[in-house]
């Protein structure tokens, strides 16, 4: 689907107006607030810098994190306000919301050139449930619109969606530009063997994702929180992991549809538990079978990895996203750093390796082999669903070419 692009806007199109640019900026913390991997802010700089040398006052907008609907302190933009000054260059005007007459006096006072970032979304309901009412006051303070937010565009809200009815034009920006050139090529017609490597903590989300993924790839490996849903499912004790309840039936179901198709399905054999959620916790290494009643699995143990590794050495294409553990605790890092070590090899081999989302990004940084991969997307979930054929609706509500 061809959509309009911020590179067919002339300087006489944006100079001197109000564009509201929707970027995604959750990017993950550590404990202290600090950004520990800011590549979906300079993901972002060639739209923003674009806009700014046009003369276009660039209003931009985020969600972080998920504080359903709610001001939560420790979610707001502030952190990202400070790095994006930094690589800018100029400073950013912060707004403590993102509607409402402090928003409107900022942005009413603002040069050409300049540009504010508005607070996160997210602090307001409105904006998941897509209300139009919502995306009207969003609106309110701008002319145009310019989504650049690829790793929300899976997400239909007020700021991605709903917003685009209320401003024109609506167009993309360079990153979902690029994102799109990319993994559409390659998703479109992938060198097999293609796996999927689907990890991370985010389960509701996207264990239905692994259903439509059976009918595209070859072989499936399921790692990080995602397992645990998949051994209670099978009869087995996981202690305190991360399992969804709810998801039991779907979880069994997957495997049997994954063994009915032929594809390849790999569970983790061996998992390192921790007898709490702590970079500092005591851990063991057990076969699934035997995970401790009141410990709980941070990542996964080293004959999964051998078997991952087998399973993956003969692929033309890997798609990955959510780590394989709780990377950010050096005690749980192996096993995504063993993937992401053997990703960049099979790159080396001239197979296609694309690594997407926050912390999937920042995992493969924090190895240092984010420039041995084929391609580094700023959206999982968002990639996931282009994987799986499906349209994006942040893109495709914006206005056609
Ligand atoms: N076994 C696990 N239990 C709890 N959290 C996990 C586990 N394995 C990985 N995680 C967490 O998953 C998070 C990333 O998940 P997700 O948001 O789905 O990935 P991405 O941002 O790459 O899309 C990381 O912060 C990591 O600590
Ligand atoms: O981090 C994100 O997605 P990802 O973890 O799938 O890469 C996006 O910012 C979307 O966040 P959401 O999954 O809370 O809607």
């Amino acid at each position: 689907m061809a959509k309009k692009t911020l590179a067919s806007l002339s300087s006489a199109d944006v100079s001197g107006k109000r564009v509201l640019v929707r970027a995604d900026f959750n990017v993950p913390l550590d404990g202290d607030h600090k950004i520990t991997d800011d590549t979906r802010i300079r993901a972002a700089l060639p739209t923003i810098q674009d806009l700014t040398s046009k003369g276009a006052k660039v209003i931009l907008s985020s969600h972080f994190g998920r504080p359903k609907g709610e001001v939560k302190e420790e979610m707001r933009l502030t952190p990202v306000a400070t790095r994006l000054s930094e690589l800018l260059g100029q400073p950013v005007i912060k707004c403590d919301d993102c509607i409402g007459d402090e928003v409107a006096a900022k942005i009413g006072s603002m040069q050409n050139g300049q540009v504010a970032l508005l607070e996160n979304v997210r602090f307001h309901a409105e904006e998941e449930k897509n209300d139009p009412a919502f995306a009207e006051k969003l609106a309110a303070n701008a002319d145009l619109y310019v989504n650049d937010a690829f790793g929300t565009a899976h997400r239909a809200h007020a700021s991605t969606e709903g917003v685009t009815k209320y401003l024109s034009p609506s167009v993309a920006g360079y990153l979902i530009e690029k994102e799109l050139q990319y993994l559409q090529a390659a998703i479109e017609k992938p060198q097999r063997p293609l796996a999927a490597i689907v990890g991370g903590s985010k389960v509701s989300s996207k264990i239905g994702v692994i259903e439509t993924l059976l009918d595209k790839v070859d072989k499936i490996l399921i790692g990080g929180g995602m397992i645990f849903t998949f051994y209670k499912a099978r009869g087995l004790s996981v202690g305190k992991s991360l399992v969804e309840e709810d998801k039991l039936d779907l979880a069994r179901e997957l495997e049997a549809k994954a063994k009915e198709k032929g594809v390849a399905f790999l569970l983790p054999t061996d998992v390192i538990v921790a007898d709490n959620f702590a970079p500092d916790a005591n851990a063991q290494t057990v076969s699934i079978e035997n995970i401790p009643e009141g410990w709980m699995g941070l990542d996964i143990g080293p004959d999964s990895v051998k078997v991952f590794q087998e399973a993956l050495s003969d692929c033309k294409s890997v798609i990955w996203n959510g780590p394989m553990g709780v990377f950010e605790f050096d005690k749980f890092a192996a096993g995504t750093d063993a993937i992401a070590h053997t990703l960049a090899s099979l790159t080396g081999t001239g197979a296609s390796t694309i690594i997407g989302g926050g912390d999937s990004v920042a995992a493969v940084e924090k190895v240092g082999v984010a420039d041995k991969m084929s391609h580094i997307s700023t959206g999982g979930g968002a990639s996931l669903e282009l994987l799986e054929g499906k349209t994006l609706p942040g893109i495709a509500a914006l206005d056609d070419a």
